[in-house]
């Protein structure tokens, strides 16, 4: 039997596992099985605590979307993770380093309860995304559904692609999400946000997550739509990003600069399943 603790971030929902005390192997159609809400436990990612593999870090991080595809970056499960740890007992630092297959993390248990995370420096060079196109800008655009549609794009160590609408409740997606999610145009498929921009400090966002369809919340997703905003010249450096599940405050002074990223973490039961 394996322990399991269920969690969100902002109703992003994850299983997170010890597997520094439990000896586990996964394989894709596993974790589809589980990730399944009628059939498993249901989540959108499960993630994994491994013990790090660098000498200045206290843990490894490893995520699956709920397709069972292995990914590089969770904002929202990285403040899960950080209050797995402490919950769990496997630390009792407030400044936790955490390996991860996108480079290190850093996550602070604040004195509110909120959690920031730092998430790294943005990556903006197509082939970093990656996306297929000969020159770096901050517009691109696709053909979808015979329209061509306008988009930035960025990494934060899982690729990005981000759509102004004017009106979130009506924004397309569930019909443009999964088209452009496996676009030819990017490689390793993409997590597809819908912004609307209420003022300079404050959008509201939507989106469709690569290998999890759309989701309450997205946290690598909010820190996409507030960089691509800031590079637009459409936002500020601190931005509330308004999802399904609640808010995120994401903070970003420009190109070359890590993003914070703050919000809360939520555990919701304690459960145990057979492999
Ligand atoms: N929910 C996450 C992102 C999870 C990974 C993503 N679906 C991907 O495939 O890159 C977040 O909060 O950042």
């Amino acid at each position: 039997m394996i322990e399991f603790t269920k969690m969100h971030g902002l109703g992003n929902d994850f299983v997170v596992i010890d597997a520094i005390n439990q000896s586990i192997s996964l394989q894709a159609e596993q974790i589809r099985t589980w990730s399944n809400r009628h059939f498993g436990i249901g989540f959108d990612q499960l993630l994994l605590v491994e013990i790090p593999v660098s000498p200045d870090a206290d843990f490894k991080y490893r995520i699956f979307n709920a397709d069972g595809s292995e990914v590089a970056q969770c904002g929202n499960g990285a403040r899960c993770f950080a209050k797995f740890v402490r919950d769990k007992k496997l630390t009792d630092k407030d400044e936790i380093r955490v390996d991860t297959n996108a480079g290190q993390l850093l996550l602070k248990l604040n004195a509110d309860g909120m959690i920031t995370v730092n998430m790294g420096i943005p990556k903006h060079k197509p082939e970093e995304i990656p996306l297929k196109t000969q020159h770096e800008a901050k517009f691109y655009s696709v053909i979808a559904n015979n329209i061509e549609r306008g988009f930035g794009a960025v990494s934060l160590g899982n690729p990005h692609a981000v759509l102004q609408v004017h009106d979130i409740k009506h924004a397309p997606v569930n019909e443009l999400g999964p088209l452009l999610e496996s676009h030819p145009d990017f490689p390793e498929r993409a997590n597809i946000g819908f912004m609307q921009v209420i003022d300079r400090g404050h959008i509201k966002l939507r989106v469709y997550e690569r290998g999890a369809a759309e989701t309450l919340a997205c946290g690598s997703g909010a820190c996409a739509a507030a960089i691509i905003g800031i590079e637009q010249n459409l936002l500020d450096h601190e931005v509330k990003v308004e999802l399904p599940g609640g808010s995120l405050t994401i903070n970003w002074p420009g190109r070359g600069q890590p993003v914070l990223m703050t919000g809360p973490a939520v555990s919701v039961f304690e459960g145990r399943i057979s492999l």
